[in-house]
């Protein structure tokens, strides 16, 4: 990924993403209960929660980053997000409001599909009762893959042709297709073996028919636009079987459970002095605990207690924080903090330390890193050049600088993501055994 992340938010109409990303972010995107209440995409910046490498060393009193902030060692980095219109089934062929929408999904690297669990809304988002969501993860999917599809069969006939003609291997041919929606030589080649592992050697690409064209699409789906499932509106009532039926239905995939509207509004009570809010917890103050904060009214206090009891205290939190963790992991990547001076790190002049803070594939050399950073960024003067950089999931060593190589990470490789790192605690993984889950229903 030669640029910064982009997270595209796609379900259907009134699923909740406009709230989703409110919540994550300052935006303001319009919110209401009709569809397609969205019409254009919506990039706003959301703040990805990490354990700040300050943390790892005391300095929290010094962190202070050049982007985002840092909060007793918890940092907030930020992140591009993408609020992409209200999909419908048939927006492929231009239902809805056309497949614009979809269009405006290339240059995303991982999605979060908002998936309203109350089952309060239908697949076109208008307002009913006992609609069953699974339906809504499955044509989501095939929207998008019909749509990738389309455009490669409008042209197939001259694909091939090209491709006999210039004797070209059958990943070049595909990324020169793919190029648009920002693949790269070696997502193509990983589409390309995933199909082999999954279905035997793939016949030569001018004997390709519909099948095989189908499973290709998919594999380079499953790469280009990882997915997590951020299960919305669980302080409806309806929404435990839905759930159970979903994580039952999809064991394998990233799910987090989310009340993007409870987060709306702990954020904006806290903003207003009226509440001690720990975003991606279950914690939150009000006057009774904390003198020093505003008074709250009956009303209110009424519905701090219902989000109590309906959200925090039975998912542990409004899961919002988590939806952006799980999709930065589905995309493997890892904060590395760059500083001028590996002893102090601070950025030059100054006592503040760790300025800067990067999100990068796990894996990548350093000198790719500071290449990237060089040429992707114009630094202020203070942030300019790199000298080192630390990560911060080096572990157990702090430094990961391009002048020392410790013992516990391979020298010239940022170190692999750690597996117990809070960023992977956090994604909701189905701890449910099937009989939990039914006990759930
Ligand atoms: N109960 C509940 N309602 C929610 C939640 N999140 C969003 N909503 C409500 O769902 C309705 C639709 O929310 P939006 O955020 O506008 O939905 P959208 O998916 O952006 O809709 P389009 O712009 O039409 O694509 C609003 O009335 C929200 O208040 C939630 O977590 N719980």
């Amino acid at each position: 990924m030669a640029r910064d992340p982009l997270i595209g938010i796609v379900g259907k109409p009134s699923s909740g993403k406009s709230t989703l990303l409110n919540s994550l972010t300052d935006a303001n995107a319009a919110v209401g209960a009709f569809p397609f209440c969205t019409i254009d995409p919506n990039r706003a910046t959301g703040y990805l929660q990490l354990p700040c490498a300050c943390s790892r060393f005391g300095l929290e009193s010094q962190c202070k980053p050049n982007y985002g902030w840092c909060v007793s060692g918890k940092r907030h980095v930020p992140v591009m997000l993408l609020d992409v219109a209200g999909l419908v089934p048939g927006a492929h062929s231009g239902r809805g409001l056309g497949n614009k929408f979809l269009d405006d999904l290339r240059h995303a690297d991982a999605l979060i599909h908002v998936v309203d669990v109350s089952g309060t809304t239908d697949s076109e988002g208008k307002n009913t009762r006992g609609y069953d969501p699974l339906y809504d993860i499955e044509w989501l999917q095939d929207e998008i893959r019909l749509w990738i599809e389309g455009n490669l069969k409008k042209r197939w006939g001259s694909i091939v042709r090209r491709h006999t003609a210039t004797k070209s291997s059958p990943v070049d041919t595909l990324q020169a297709q793919f190029g648009g929606y920002g693949s790269q030589v070696p997502m193509v080649q990983r589409a390309l073996d995933r199909v082999a592992s999954e279905q035997g050697n793939l016949p030569p690409l001018e004997q390709w028919d519909d099948e095989w064209i189908t499973r290709v699409v998919r594999s380079f789906m499953a790469e280009k636009f990882p997915t997590v499932l951020a299960l919305n509106k669980i302080d409806h009532p309806d929404a435990d079987k839905n759930v159970s039926k979903i994580l039952l239905r999809h064991p394998g995939t990233p799910c987090v459970l989310t009340s993007a509207v409870t987060e709306v509004f702990l954020r904006k009570l806290k903003k207003q002095g009226f509440v001690q809010y720990d975003e991606g917890t279950e914690f939150v103050d009000t006057a009774e605990d904390d003198p020093k904060l505003r008074p709250l009214d009956e009303r209110a206090l009424e519905r701090i207690e219902r989000v109590r009891d309906l959200v925090l205290y039975r998912f542990g939190s409004t899961g919002v924080v988590q939806v952006l963790q799980a999709s930065v992991a589905l995309l493997k990547l890892v904060p590395v903090y760059t500083v001028r001076n590996i002893h102090s790190y601070t950025g030059g002049s100054g006592t503040a330390v760790f300025r800067d803070c990067f999100l990068v594939k796990s894996g990548t050399p350093v000198g790719q890193v500071a290449r990237h950073i060089l040429a992707g960024r114009s630094p202020s003067p203070r942030s300019r050049p790199a000298a080192a950089c630390v990560s911060a999931r080096t572990q157990p060593s702090p430094r990961a600088t391009t002048t020392s190589s410790p013992s516990s990470w391979r020298p010239g490789r940022l170190p692999q993501a750690h597996p117990a790192s809070p960023m992977y605690h956090s994604v909701y993984k189905p701890p449910l055994t099937k009989q939990r889950a039914e006990l759930l229903v």
